[in-house]
């Protein structure tokens, strides 16, 4: 009999209809980026990419129970966390990480979408950074999210620098601020353990860019699985969300889906031609 193991990653997020964004993108970037996936879903949205037309949240309860049911079965190497609208889901979410004492956790913390929804209550904002921010081991806002974290308006590479610093000292973990909202390129920021280090990204021209940071969050979160340390994980997850997003896809009537059907190496091996 011929058994093998894998790396497994848990994404603890919302589902979107689409297929763009959330637990769907995350399942197929683990997928793509060769580890095993599994989910505990906080949400149902019904959404494309036009917007989002509903969401329906699962109880407390009902999350940690999907929660105990990973945690004490296939146990994931790392833990990715996206959507998260309330803050009794946000504490539920904490106190399991810490009871099973989960590790590599990337919090992606989701706060409107692309398509201009808010995805998470004032409320779950606050105790998200203290409940959830410090079992961190990277934190990847974008732009208008490190704004709100920090407390002030981001225009320029030195203000990105500044910010991170300021977010990792304040909530004393990694922070990896996406730079996709810029106009001229797509340079992303790592602050950790005292200093910075900039991916640099050519800026892709393509206007379908539904779920980039779930992508991304999710393929860092494997990379760290497979046993990568933190910059070799985001180095390579940049290169992962490039080749998806240089594959040019094209569905939906507005900023439509990624195309994840390629290895990280950027060689492009989807059926989409058949
Ligand atoms: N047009 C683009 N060309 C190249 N890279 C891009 C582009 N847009 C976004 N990225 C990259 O995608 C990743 C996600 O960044 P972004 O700032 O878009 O996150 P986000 O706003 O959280 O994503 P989302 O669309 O899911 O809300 C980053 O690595 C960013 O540099
Ligand atoms: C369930 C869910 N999670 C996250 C996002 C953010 O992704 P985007 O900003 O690309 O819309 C989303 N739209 N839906």
């Amino acid at each position: 009999m011929n058994t093998k193991k894998r790396k497994t990653t848990l994404t603890i997020a919302g589902s979107d209809s689409s297929g763009g964004a959330g637990i769907q993108a995350d399942i197929k970037t683990m997928q793509a980026n060769g580890v095993y996936a599994m989910s505990a879903i906080t949400a149902l949205t019904a959404q494309n990419t036009t917007g989002v037309s509903g969401i329906f949240e699962v109880t407390p309860e009902f999350l940690g129970q999907q929660l105990d049911a990973v945690f004490t079965d296939i146990y994931p190497d790392a833990v990715k966390i996206g959507m998260v609208a309330s803050a009794e889901l946000v504490k539920m979410i904490a106190f399991k990480l810490k009871e099973y004492k989960a590790e590599r956790i990337v919090v992606d913390p989701v706060m409107v979408s692309t398509s201009g929804s808010r995805l998470i209550s004032e409320e779950a904002i606050q105790i998200l950074k203290t409940e959830l921010f410090p079992l961190a081991s990277v934190l990847t806002p974008n732009i208008p999210e490190a704004e709100v974290l920090f407390g002030a308006s981001i225009h320029s590479a030195e203000d990105m620098e500044r910010a991170a610093q300021a977010i990792s000292e304040e909530y004393h973990c990694a922070v990896l601020l996406k730079g996709g909202h810029q106009l001229n390129d797509a340079n992303d920021l790592l602050y950790a353990e005292g200093k910075s280090r900039w991916f640099y990204g050519r800026r892709i021209d393509n206007p379908n860019t539904h779920g980039t940071g779930c992508t991304l969050s999710s393929a860092i979160a494997s990379n760290l699985a497979k046993g990568y340390g933190l910059e070799e994980a985001v180095e390579r997850a940049k290169e992962y969300i490039s080749g998806a997003l240089a594959a040019m896809l094209d569905l939906g009537a507005g900023s439509g889906p990624m195309d994840h059907g390629f290895d990280i190496g950027g060689k492009f091996t989807s059926q989409s031609d058949l």
